[in-house]
């Protein structure tokens, strides 16, 4: 009974209809805002399992379920795609890449599937490209676009834009060279490849000393957002390799940093590096969200991006610049003295800088104020939600490495890393957020505590309501997004750190999320309990879930 498949445009893209949810966070300006508004703050209480499904994998399941006219798509751990008919539950077809026996997945999970024109594509752990047909799941072709050998591998959703399917690489941890590369839609052929981690005599290419570009990481494994009027993408980076900031003094451009860069040439159009010579482990992978916000009564086409160094920044975007808007803290920070007010350049405390041989404290910790799961925009309400992980720090020793293809690359060591949490008075109070912001006015509107941390990917939607996960109780939740006030809750098979999508088929509105507990929001789980007296062990295994209305 599904109606025939119907391809997904560039015009679709620019100005989604409400009833889909066609990419990775609904829309190119990165909201994860649904208008559909059946499903509200009035009847939400309401809210039942229409119809869920078992994975059959256990570890992260962070991707959206993407929805284009009653075909919903979902990726998992291990380069898997599922295909079900939406309203239903039924599965429509179902695809395994096999992953080569002795690449170790340091991050198991994949974030999403991407939807364009006739096809449909995902990037795997081995470094790939695959585009697949949304109807029938078969093949049609697989693009190398790095090499896992040396520690390469993709865990985004793609971006598609203007024919093109962009993705970027993970290995951060393993000492790769980041960067971007777009490959045609229709033949997987590489258009454009830019590096973030420029090369000497390549402008910030003096930021790294000696060799140490060629393992600077500054990896991408968050999908960007696109403002198709300027066709210009934005991509966050991630941490410079390895983690002591020693041993690659320099700013190290453009690890930490958001990137602007043309979508037809891979043209870097503009940067802001939100800190220089990291070494807190703060990737800024996060695309900053496309937002006019209102400041002192005027309108500024903004970038805003909660970062993981705990500093919420609001930046302007034109087409050939990132400038400085204004930058503050929105969990507690204690490594910025300052940030300047011209150019959002920070300047440390030196005892909150970890470097090899010494042992440094440091908030937020190393999974920061917020971690890769996503902040949601409602243009109803002109508030931001952040996910948030407040008065948490971290211990880190710096220990001497040397590079070694495919090998870890960061200087810290596994035990230090799963052992790094450290507990303030407050945070034994509690740790987790959502934060509702109003950006302009620079103004908390809200706050929801949770006890231990949130790993939560929150949406918005047109019906007053913001949905999202994240705690290690299982709940899957929804708050007035105008107040605050928690509506419903929903106890997951496993914790929740799926991104949460919303669609309608047939006149009903439906809220869909996979549940699915591992990667990281495992392991801080881990450091926490080796420094609480009480564990908590949160079950594994993924399922989708899909919600709508009872009776
Ligand atoms: O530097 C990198 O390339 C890289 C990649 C990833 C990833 O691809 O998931 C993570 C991280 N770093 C990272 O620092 C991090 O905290 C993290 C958490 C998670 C997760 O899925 O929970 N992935 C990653
Ligand atoms: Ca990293």
């Amino acid at each position: 009974q599904l109606k025939p498949y119907e391809p997904v445009t560039d015009a679709r893209m620019a100005n989604p209809e409400p009833a889909n949810w066609l990419m990775y966070r609904g829309n190119y300006a990165g909201w994860g805002y649904s208008p559909l508004d059946k499903i509200n703050d009035r009847n939400v209480g309401k809210l039942t399992l229409a119809w869920s499904y078992v994975t059959g994998m256990s570890e992260g399941h962070q991707a959206p379920p993407i929805v284009n006219n009653g075909y919903m798509y979902i990726s998992t751990p291990n380069n898997q795609v599922i295909a079900f008919e939406a309203k239903s539950g039924r599965e429509l077809w179902r695809y395994k890449k096999p992953i080569p026996e002795e690449l170790q997945q340091l991050h198991p999970t994949n974030r999403g599937v991407a939807l364009y024109k006739d096809k449909l594509y995902f990037a795997t752990t081995d470094a790939m490209v695959v585009a697949l047909d949304p109807v029938s799941g078969k093949e049609l072709w697989k693009q190398p676009i790095g090499d896992w050998k040396a520690g390469y591998y993709s865990t985004l959703a793609p971006l598609a834009a203007n024919g093109k399917v962009v993705v970027g690489v993970s290995g951060g941890e393993y000492g790769v060279r980041g960067y971007i590369v777009a490959l045609d839609g229709e033949t997987g052929k590489e258009v454009w490849r830019t590096y973030t981690v420029p090369a000497p005599g390549e402008p910030g290419g003096d930021s790294w000393p000696g060799e140490t570009y060629k393992n600077g990481g500054a990896s991408v494994w968050i999908t960007g957002t696109y403002d198709p009027e300027t066709r210009l993408s934005y991509w966050g980076t991630g941490n410079a390799a390895p983690w002591m900031p020693d041993t690659r003094q320099g700013d190290n451009l453009y690890a930490n940093s958001t990137l602007a860069l043309d979508i037809d040439t891979g043209a870097l159009k503009g940067y802001h590096q939100y800190h220089w010579n990291d070494a807190w482990d703060w990737d800024e992978v996060s695309a900053p969200l496309l937002i006019d916000v209102e400041r002192n009564g005027k309108k500024v086409k903004s970038l805003v991006h909660a970062g993981r160094n705990g500093y919420l920044w609001h930046l302007e975007r034109t087409s050939d610049r990132i400038n400085f808007v204004d930058a503050w803290p929105y969990v507690k920070q204690d490594v910025f003295a300052s940030v300047d007010p011209r150019t959002g350049r920070p300047t440390y405390r030196e005892d909150k800088r970890p470097g090899t041989g010494k042992t440094v404290s440091f908030c937020p910790s190393l999974w920061g104020g917020k971690d890769w799961f996503p902040e949601a925009y409602s243009p109803k309400t002109g508030m931001l939600y952040v996910p948030a992980n407040n008065n948490l720090c971290s211990e880190l020793k710096g220990e001497a490495v040397n590079y070694r293809k495919g090998e870890l690359y960061i200087g810290v060591s596994l035990d230090n890393i799963l052992t790094n949490v450290r507990m303030t008075d407050a945070s034994r109070q509690h740790i987790g957020e959502v934060q509702a912001w109003n950006v302009g006015a620079k103004k908390n509107v809200w706050t929801h505590k949770y006890p231990e941390m949130n790993w939560g990917p929150l949406m918005a939607t047109g019906g007053n309501l913001v949905f999202g996960g994240g705690t290690n109780d299982r709940m899957f939740r929804a708050f007035n997004a105008t107040t605050g006030q928690m509506l419903w809750e929903f106890p997951a098979s496993s914790g929740v750190t799926g991104v949460p999508s919303s669609f309608e088929v047939d006149g009903e509105q439906y809220i869909a999320v996979q549940a699915g507990w591992g990667v990281d929001a495992e392991r801080m789980q881990g450091a926490f309990n080796a420094v609480l007296k009480h564990k908590t062990t949160v079950p594994q295994g993924g399922t989708v879930m899909v919600f709508k209305l009872g009776r």
